[in-house]
């Protein structure tokens, strides 16, 4: 057995007894022993130099050196990522000739560099063996270091007494957690990849800007993107096996971290690529569902979103375990809010009943809420349309409030309502809703027809578009795509071609419109808001009649049920009784002609 350290000018016997030291055990889960510290302090004491073992968990002795311990490398014991930060299974306890068993500043650094499971100094006092210990606190100071826990000086029978195997265990649970999350903050470097099929109604450019621009979403950076025409995608790989090679070599090059497929991959296409490749695969809808994790802020787009990741996960987990798991925390593993992604089937399947459980409570309040908004009559109107159209900007603009909006995509989530009071005083409630996109997940557009019930119910639908998108015409058929699946395709709909500002040619507007009903506004510029509101005020005018009306002052009863109906525009209180401008639904006219003020 070697020892370390500067050994010239060392006795024999000395030399012995510090090679003896290596047969000399500790019980595990114990720091060390009295005979071990004896043995150590007595060589100090001969010597006047620091002795430093080190032990592994089993409690065997696994180096022995004679000097200082600043300058003791141990490189067989160092830690082999940068990423692992958990503790090394070593342990250095070394003497301090001086007795004064505080730990220096390089016994503080080494044992920062070497990541032991603790680090003690020991000394002998008035006949008694007395130390400290320092370890890992496994939280980080605001500079980004480890902080350190320090203990003593104590008697060694105290520090006899502390549980290693404990200290450790809860040690590396905190570093492991530390881990995640930085590995989480890490910016991801994503490769794109997508397969143009012939006949596609979407260009394959678009598509593939749109999926960097949801990647770009999600905070990752996109180092390169491949596109390959096929017929149909490969039933192991999706991509064919020359791409998947071609892949591969790019992934090492560009020590990218993660493939976006533009496509909904099955389960196995994903585990077959993330074997090939190794690096993280996900599919379009894993990254539209982890940026839904990300925006949602209601409890219950929470639990939708969640809902939603969970039903997708569980025909993604092998046998053995996730894919995911194996391959780190980021974008695909993220649950909204803080949560992590549970990856426990038995778990997920639990999980998923309670988080139905807890929706359903949730959606019979909210019917009620709705039941009450019916009996108000006032009418409402939903902003729907693609992703980025303007949806927010124009309810902000509309009512002055601040919804959220932003240059990316899915920047609302949660749908808002508002209520607004048009020029010729109708009232309406108008609802921002989660903007549509291509290829929308079916499972996702089902998690969210809770959220969606707002559209479901609306008087009339706003349908926003941009214009200025190239696109327009394919983002109009998706999000009339969606409509259809939620069954509110057959509402009435007034198209609102926003951002027109950005129009250079104003002669296109005829053609763009393709016959459809539609006004050309802009949110940002608010150009032509008014006559967008005069457009939703005429649709709810045609069903309803204006009558002036004179209740006599004993049928106060006429009067409430008008104020219930919301249908009062004036009211005047004359000599023979109460004067209402009202405007009321054509249903409601015959039970109230007999008031009615001819002039
Ligand atoms: N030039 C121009 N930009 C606009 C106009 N209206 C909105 N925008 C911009 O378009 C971007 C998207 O606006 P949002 O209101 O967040 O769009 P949204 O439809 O609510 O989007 P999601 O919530 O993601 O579905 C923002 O950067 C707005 O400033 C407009 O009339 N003209
Ligand atoms: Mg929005």
């Amino acid at each position: 057995m070697q020892v370390n350290g500067d050994l010239a000018n060392i006795k024999t016997y000395i030399l012995e007894k510090l090679k003896a030291l290596y047969d000399m055990r500790v019980p595990i889960g114990q720091i060390s022993t009295r005979e071990l510290n004896e043995e150590m302090l007595a060589i100090t004491e001969d010597t006047d130099r620091e002795v430093a073992v080190y032990l592994n968990r089993q409690g065997k002795v696994v180096q022995v050196s004679l000097g200082d311990t600043a300058t003791v490398d141990l490189p067989e014991f160092k830690q082999k990522t940068r990423s692992d930060l958990r503790l090394s299974g070593i342990r250095c306890i070394h003497t301090h000739p001086s007795g004064d068993v505080r730990l220096s500043a390089p016994d503080l650094s080494s044992l920062r560099r070497l990541r032991f499971d603790c680090m003690a100094a020991i000394g002998r006092k008035d006949k008694k063996i007395i130390g400290c210990l320092a370890f890992f606190a496994g939280e980080m100071s605001e500079d980004g270091t480890q902080l350190l826990t320090q203990y003593g000086p104590a008697e060694d029978k105290i520090l006899a007494q502390i549980n290693l195997n404990l200290l450790v265990t809860v040690v590396n649970k905190k570093l492991a957690a530390q881990s995640t999350k930085s590995t989480e903050d890490e910016v991801e470097r994503a490769i794109l990849a997508g397969v143009e099929r012939p006949g596609s109604s979407w260009p394959i450019e678009e598509s593939m800007a749109e999926l960097e621009r949801l990647a770009d979403t999600a905070g990752a950076k996109v180092v390169a993107a491949f596109t390959q025409r096929k017929e149909k995608p490969d039933a192991a790989f999706f991509l064919g096996r020359g791409k998947v090679n071609e892949l591969a070599m790019e992934i090492q090059n560009l020590e990218a971290t993660l493939l976006i497929l533009d496509d909904e991959l099955t389960p196995s296409q994903q585990h077959n690529l993330e074997r090939m490749l190794g690096v993280k695969v996900i599919d379009r809808t894993a990254l539209i569902l982890d940026i839904f994790a990300q925006r949602a802020r209601s409890r219950e787009g929470k639990l939708q979103v969640e809902l939603a990741q969970l039903r997708y996960n569980l025909p993604r987990l092998s046998g053995q375990g996730l894919a995911l798991s194996r391959l780190g925390g980021g974008i695909g593993t993220r649950g909204p809010g803080e949560t992590k992604l549970e990856v426990d089937r038995r778990r997920i399947y639990s999980k998923i009943h309670d988080i139905e459980e807890q929706i359903d409570g949730m959606k019979k309040s909210r019917s009620l809420h709705r039941k009450r908004r019916k009996e108000s009559q006032i009418p409402l109107v939903a902003l729907v349309g693609y992703t980025n159209a303007g949806k927010s900007t124009l309810l902000n603009k509309l009512t002055g409030s601040e919804v959220f909006a932003e240059d990316k995509l899915f920047a609302t989530l949660d749908p808002t309502t508002r209520h607004l009071q048009l020029p010729e005083k109708q009232e309406i409630l108008l609802t921002d809703t989660v903007g549509f996109i291509q290829k929308l997940p079916h499972t996702l557009v089902k998690a969210f027809r809770a959220t969606l019930e707002e559209v479901q119910e609306a008087d009339l639908l706003l349908h926003v578009v941009d214009c200025s998108n190239e696109n327009l015409e394919a983002q109009i058929e998706a999000v009339v795509a969606v409509l259809k699946e939620l069954e509110a395709d057959g509402k009435p709909v007034l198209y609102v071609f926003n951002k027109a500002d950005q129009l250079a040619n104003p002669h296109i507007r005829e053609q763009l419109l393709h016959g459809r009903d539609g006004v050309f506004i802009s949110a940002m510029t608010g150009e032509n808001l008014d006559g967008l509101q005069r457009r939703i005020e005429g649709f709810f005018q045609e069903s309803q009649v204006r009558m002036t009306l004179l209740i006599p002052y004993d049928e106060g009863a006429a009067v409430t049920k008008l104020h219930k109906l919301n249908a009062v525009v004036e009211t005047a209180y004359e000599e023979t009784g109460t004067k209402v401008e009202v405007r009321l639904p054509l249903s409601e006219k015959d039970s109230f002609t007999k008031y009615e003020l001819k002039e």
